[in-house]
């Protein structure tokens, strides 16, 4: 099949022939977006072949934190304390935000995410029911979450929470199962406790998620001990915020208890090391901690405003390498590990079903190359992709049984570029005469 005639971003039936898993070569068969069989097979009916003599498939990655149109804000604000980044540059820009912009910059992200093998996004932000139009054009899987806060006052929580359920009815009636709602409370000190309140009750009733900031500096568990006499993770299971569907992102600050905490409630912490070392947060998330009590640790970018990329697999690097840095031990969070985080968890983490290579599994594949300077000499597949490769290694990419890329092609990619990039000029321009 040529390039030309691959249907891009639509579940067909695919058989992928040679590739290498776990060393060992074998054919994978998808129908209706599921892994039917991995293994040598005769049957040779499908709408699309794949050989992939020379790569290698592994399970797509999957982003639990970020802020996709951000895109639009990468190199915009750099080198700058967290609370100033925040209140004197990205806010400000953020006010002139039109649907069309966050429209393009999800689009933008969509692109780089696919690109680097990220098959699903967890996303918190504006508009985002234009964000949702991005991420069905760009065919991948995503939990949309309205960026609730409300700064302690009730009108904007009324405003808030009307447009958080307006987000959920708008998800819903696309019926697209690659789209999930999540409540947003962005974080314990920009929502009130009633705002909190409301998001949690909102989830229980609709069964929904939770995607929240939390503990990402010492300011705000110093100002929560201050303010509520408890810490951070303890504050917001008062308010009902740590279930099982919640995604956590940052937990940089959690002490052992809170790290309890969130093992017994199943609520996942959303590793963010980029932004983290970028922000200069002071503190690596407590993996250990967070292991022996049992919560899911998951991978994410964080917004390119502060990472600058969105490229999971330099994330399962940096996440391997500061835990070995900030706890002096080299043999903390290994390779196969860091692969697991942002692959298997994070896809646990947003319930795609998908994680793992396996029949009955969602066909969220990706095939990377191994014949390539990163993967050569090839004594350890796992080392090779998170401490030598980025996610240039990436050639194919198939969401829910449909291909997104295929041998690193994506359609549109130029025209996505161009308008991604002149939308972005345009949001400086207005905020630089307001
Ligand atoms: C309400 S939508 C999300 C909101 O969060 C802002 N944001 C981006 N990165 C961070 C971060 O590291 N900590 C806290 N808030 C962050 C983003 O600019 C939006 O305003
Ligand atoms: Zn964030």
């Amino acid at each position: 099949m040529t390039d030309q005639e691959i249907p891009y971003n639509q579940r067909s039936s695919i058989l992928i022939r040679n590739a290498s898993l776990n060393g060992r070569k074998t054919d994978i068969r998808i129908e209706d977006g599921i892994i039917r069989s991995v293994g040598e097979t005769k049957e040779r009916d499908a709408e699309i072949t794949i050989d992939a003599a020379g790569d290698i498939v592994m399970p797509g990655l999957v982003n639990t934190h970020t802020h996709a149109a951000m895109s639009l804000l990468r190199g915009y604000a750099d080198d700058m304390v967290l609370f100033e980044w925040l209140s004197e540059k990205i806010w400000p820009l953020e006010a002139h935000l039109t649907g069309d912009d966050v429209y393009w910059g999800t689009r933008l992200a969509c692109l780089e995410m696919i690109r680097t093998g990220t098959i699903a996004f967890n996303d918190m932000y504006f508009f985002m029911d234009r964000a949702a139009d991005a991420v069905e054009e760009a065919g991948i899987r995503a939990c949309l979450s309205h960026g609730f806060i409300d700064l302690f006052t009730e009108e904007k929580r009324e405003a808030e929470m009307k447009a958080s359920v307006a987000l959920h009815k708008n998800i819903r009636a696309r019926n697209n199962p690659k789209l999930s709602f999540a409540l947003g409370p962005h974080a314990l000190y920009t929502v009130s406790p009633e705002g909190l309140r409301w998001c949690a009750e909102y989830s229980v009733e609709h069964d929904c998620g939770i995607h929240i900031h939390l503990s990402e500096t010492e300011q705000e568990v110093n100002d929560c001990i201050a303010t509520h006499g408890v810490r951070p993770a303890a504050y917001l299971d008062a308010h009902g915020i740590l279930t099982s569907r919640t995604v956590a992102a940052h937990c940089c600050w959690l002490d052992t208890d809170e790290c309890r905490l969130l093992g017994e409630r199943q609520t996942a912490a959303s590793h963010n090391p980029a932004s983290n070392m970028k922000l200069a947060g002071g503190r690596a998330i407590p993996y250990s901690d967070l292991r022996n009590a049992s919560a899911p640790v998951t991978l994410g970018t964080d917004g390119c405003a502060s990472n600058n990329n969105l490229d999971l697999f330099e994330e399962m690097k940096m996440a391997a390498l500061l835990q070995k840095f900030a706890t002096r031990d080299p043999t903390i969070l290994p390779a196969a590990e860091s692969l697991e985080i942002g692959t298997k968890n994070g896809a646990e983490a947003l319930r795609t079903g998908g994680g793992v290579i396996a029949p009955g599994y969602a066909a969220d594949i990706i095939l990377v190359d191994r014949d390539t300077i990163c993967q050569t000499p090839f004594h350890n597949g796992s080392s090779n992709l998170v401490y030598s490769c980025n996610g240039t290694v990436v050639k194919t990419v198939i969401c829910d049984g449909a291909i997104l890329m295929h041998d690193r092609h994506i359609p549109e990619e130029e025209a996505i570029l161009e308008r991604a990039g002149k939308a972005a000029s345009a949001l400086v321009a207005r905020r630089n005469v307001a």
